[in-house]
Parts: structure tokens; C-alpha cells; sequence
């Protein structure tokens, strides 16, 4: 579905990235770790086409990232819910009216999707809050919402930025139930994480490949969990 070849990336001086080869299968699940400024939400934004590499190539779902025109990434991004790490909401809307934002955006009435944005505010443990403005929430409930507003298209892959950052080890588990519940439907997932513990946490759970950056390169971290 989503391939880098070789892929590097600079913002100028030096390479943040460089010959960096991953494919995402259908299914599959990694965590992604490494020290801070390593390069982690680098190489997802060359995952959903955000970047694009300065050296290499990205695959998204056949197409090269830097040959695709703006309609045709804008088609792959359905294609990919993102959980950012800053979560990014519009504050004035309510955190339903966030989750939908995907489908406004795409054209689509929200207002004919009520079920789905219900049943998906349900799954996170949302429904009393949705109508809370997005600074009433919590870390927990942030990351949430956002985990809703990434699967409200019903993307092929996930990739979530530290989705962890900033909650308790209860509600980090807690999301990574929902991480690996979407991973058992089929989607792939990456996961950007400091958080070993929730790596560890994940093993009864899943069968994850773990990659470390780390001077700009990617290295398996030690067998599958
Ligand atoms: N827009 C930008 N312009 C220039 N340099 C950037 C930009 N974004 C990131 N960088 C630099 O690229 C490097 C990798 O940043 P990135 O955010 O990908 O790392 P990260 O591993 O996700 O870090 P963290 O764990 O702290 O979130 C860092 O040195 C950062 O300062």
C-alpha cells in the first residue's frame, strides 16, 4: 500500500532522513521509535504525502509521491487517517463537528453520516462530550477525538504521532486497544512513540514489527514483539 525506496529527506542542512526502505502491508502494525528530533514525524508526513523525499521515492498506494498532481493526493490522503501529535482542532467547534470535519472537507453531508460519527464518538468513549469544545477536553479525550477524526473516512492505513503523549498509562492502554482494534480490521498502523512501556504493553496484543531511526536510518529494533 505504502512504500519508501530508498527514501531521504533534508529540510536544507544535511539529511534528516536518508536510504530509508519500509512497506506498509495491508494489516500490518509498527512502532516507530527513536530519540526526539530523530526524524519520526518526518518520515510519516513522507508516509501521507505531506513531504515528499528530496532523494528515493514514496509509493502511496502505487503512485509516486512527487510525480502524483494535487487531486490525486488529496484522493490518496483519504486514504490515510492521521492522529497528529499537536492533534490539531478548529476550538470552535464542538468535538463532533471535528470528527466530521473529514467529511465536510470531502464533500459529504455530515448530517447524513450521524450514525457513523455516533458510533465512532461511542467506540472512543466520546459520546458525553460531544459537544464539548476541544480545549474542555482532556489529554486523553483529545487524543481520542483525534483517533475518531483520523477513521471517520475509514482509511486503509493509520498513522498516529505519539498518541500516547500526555495521558496516564490507563488511557495509553486504552488507546492502544483502539489501535489494535483497527489494525485486526485490516488497517495498517504506525505508531510514533517514545513510550516503551506502551510497546511492551502491545506485545499480548499484537505482532508488531518495532523500527528505530536513528542518524537518519532505520534499524529493527530487536525481533518482532
Ligand atoms: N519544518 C522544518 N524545518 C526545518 N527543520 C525541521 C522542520 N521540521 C523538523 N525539522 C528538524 O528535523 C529533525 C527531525 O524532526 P522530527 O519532528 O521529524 O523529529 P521527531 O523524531 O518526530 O522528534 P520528536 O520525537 O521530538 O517529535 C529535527 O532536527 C527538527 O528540528
Amino acid at each position: 500500500m505504502i512504500e519508501l525506496r530508498q527514501a531521504g529527506y533534508s529540510y536544507g542542512r544535511g539529511a534528516t532522513l536518508s536510504d530509508l526502505d519500509l512497506t506498509l502491508a495491508p494489516g500490518s502494525f509498527h512502532f516507530l521509535t527513536g530519540p526526539s528530533g530523530a526524524g519520526k514525524t518526518t518520515l510519516l508526513k513522507l508516509l501521507y504525502g505531506e513531504l515528499k523525499p528530496s532523494s528515493g521515492a514514496a509509493l502511496l498506494f502505487g503512485q509516486d509521491s512527487r510525480k502524483v498532481d494535487r487531486d490525486g493526493l488529496a484522493r490518496i490522503r483519504r486514504k490515510v487517517g492521521v492522529v497528529h501529535q499537536d492533534c490539531r482542532f478548529l476550538d470552535h467547534l464542538s468535538v463532533v463537528d471535528n470528527v466530521a470535519l473529514p467529511l465536510q472537507v470531502t464533500g459529504r453531508d455530515p448530517s447524513a453520516h450521524a450514525t457513523d460519527l455516533a458510533q465512532l464518538l461511542s467506540w472512543v468513549g466520546l459520546s458525553a462530550r460531544a459537544e464539548a469544545r476541544p480545549p474542555e477536553l482532556s489529554g486523553g479525550e483529545r487524543q481520542r477525538a483525534a483517533l475518531a477524526r483520523a477513521v471517520i473516512m475509514d482509511p486503509d492505513v493509520l498513522l498516529a504521532d505519539e498518541p500516547t503523549g500526555n495521558v496516564d498509562a490507563e488511557m495509553s492502554q486504552r488507546l492502544l486497544t483502539l489501535l489494535t482494534e483497527l489494525n485486526r480490521m485490516g488497517k495498517a498502523v504506525v505508531v510514533a512513540t517514545h513510550d516503551m512501556g506502551l510497546i511492551r504493553a502491545a506485545k499480548p496484543l499484537v505482532q508488531a514489527r518495532i523500527l528505530r531511526l536513528a542518524g537518519g536510518n532505520l534499524q529493527a529494533a530487536g525481533a518482532e514483539l
